[in-house]
């Protein structure tokens, strides 16, 4: 029986099978990148598989970043419609492989020059010592400025919060416009500052909560004094369209983003010469400075009825070619050490700027609840910016929040 199981492949409901070693059947693939700038390229790169492998059909469908982590928990928790391949953000990670929701890759095809990948890459798809899923794109955040409304103003990039203070007011005395657009619904945004006080989330070497430490009160205020005293401006909601708008219309010269945001950066009226474009290191705080590490992986389903072909498929979405086309045509950062020498991202000055970034961007904890520290931190955090909240109280208020996430956590 073996035998004849080997001889005619794993014939399975969805035709997947490797009888003559040929890949067949169809690969539901759940891509959570940008639409309208990023997924075009994805989803090319999805038909440069189905070429290579004509027996296979690749099902492509783009799942909204803020809804394919729950999305797919549902429907891997009702064995019902979860999708073959997910491009599961790096904290997603941990949470679904702790869940079993995604198949062990060891081994398997979907894993090849593992030794190529960044480590810091690499981290957020190891959990309990097994590799769920391999590293797609890997990013971090730095400042994007307006070079014209430098020059105009006058002004150089500012290394440290006191120089953003002062850069912003000669953009205001110059120009009439805001200096930095800083997001207040989405805590990401946060981070820099509060590792620029020297704080932190969590410390998970010695399972404590930080967020409520001086530190964490101190990034608080610091962020509170930014928009208090005119630096930058928010909004409490809507963030993301906001900033893009504000910084793509010239309305602002600041704002603090990643290599995903650079595809929608350049449709913008400012940026139709992509020259005048300029990022820069994340301001350093009174501490310290440093920018978080985020970005995304490709992980197979564990229900998945094609595995053979859904580990080939994710394997080529992360091969060198494929992450070289990315930094070509997106600006997005490889985890393969060999796409750097590829002259697509040789080419590109956003890799060039960002690989250091992200080779020294704080590392985060990869644990299950990690992806979960985030909403707590959003309510206080939009709070604290829209004057709803004072810093200490929202130190506390979050720190209390992950004791609570975080069982026996101090
Ligand atoms: C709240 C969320 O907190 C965390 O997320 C952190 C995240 O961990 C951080 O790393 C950071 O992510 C970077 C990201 O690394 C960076 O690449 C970029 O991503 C680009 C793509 O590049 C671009 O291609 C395109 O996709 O667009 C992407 C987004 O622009 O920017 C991201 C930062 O935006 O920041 C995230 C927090 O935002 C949780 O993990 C949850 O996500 C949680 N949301 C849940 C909430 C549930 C209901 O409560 C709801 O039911 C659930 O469905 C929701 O999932």
């Amino acid at each position: 029986l073996a035998l004849a199981a080997t001889a005619c492949g794993s014939d399975d409901e969805s035709g997947g099978s490797k009888s003559s070693g040929e890949l067949s059947g169809t690969v539901t693939w759940w891509d959570t990148s940008s639409v309208g700038s990023e997924d075009k390229v994805f989803k090319k790169l999805a038909e440069g598989f189905e070429k290579k492998h004509p027996k296979v059909d690749v099902k492509y469908v783009n799942v909204p970043f803020g809804e394919a982590q729950n999305k797919f928990k549902n429907a891997a928790q009702a064995g019902d419609g979860a999708p073959d391949v997910i491009r599961s953000e790096v904290a997603w990670t941990p949470d679904f492989a702790n869940l079993g929701y995604l198949a062990p890759l060891d081994g398997t095809a979907a894993l090849k020059d593992q030794d190529d990948f960044l480590k810091q890459a690499v981290a957020s798809t190891k959990y309990e010592d097994k590799t769920y899923a391999v590293p797609q794109v890997i990013d971090s955040m730095g400042i994007f400025y307006n070079k014209k409304m430098f020059k105009e103003a006058g002004v150089e990039v500012p290394a440290n919060l006191d120089d953003l203070k002062t850069v912003a007011k000669k953009i205001k005395d110059k120009t009439g416009k805001t200096g930095l657009y800083l997001r207040g619904d989405d805590p990401y945004y946060f981070l820099s500052f509060l590792y620029g006080e020297g704080g932190d989330m969590v410390d998970a070497g010695s399972k404590s909560v930080t967020i409520d430490k001086p530190e964490g009160v101190k990034a608080f205020k610091a962020v509170k004094e930014l928009v208090d005293d005119g630096t930058a401006k928010t909004d409490a909601s809507d963030g993301w369209e906001n900033m893009m708008q504000a910084f793509k219309n010239g309305d602002v010269a600041m704002m603090i983003n990643g290599p995903w945001a650079v595809a929608d950066t350049l449709t913008g009226s400012e940026f139709t010469d992509k020259d005048n474009l300029g990022v820069a290191p994340v301001p350093a705080g009174s501490a310290a400075q440093g920018a978080p590490q985020g970005g995304h992986n490709l992980a197979v389903y564990a229900g998945s009825k094609n595995l053979d072909a859904s580990y080939a498929f994710v394997e080529y979405m992360t091969s060198v070619d494929s992450q070289a086309t990315a930094a070509g045509e997106l600006n997005l950062l490889p985890t393969r050490t060999s796409a750097y020498a590829k002259k697509e991202a040789v080419n590109s000055e956003i890799v060039g700027f960002f690989k250091p970034v992200v080779e020294t961007a704080v590392e985060r904890p990869w644990i299950p609840e990690g992806g979960s520290l985030f909403e707590p931190l959003r309510v206080e955090y939009t709070k604290v910016l829209t004057g709803q909240t004072t810093p200490e109280k929202a130190a506390k208020a979050t720190g209390d929040a992950y004791r609570k996430l975080l069982k026996d956590w101090k």
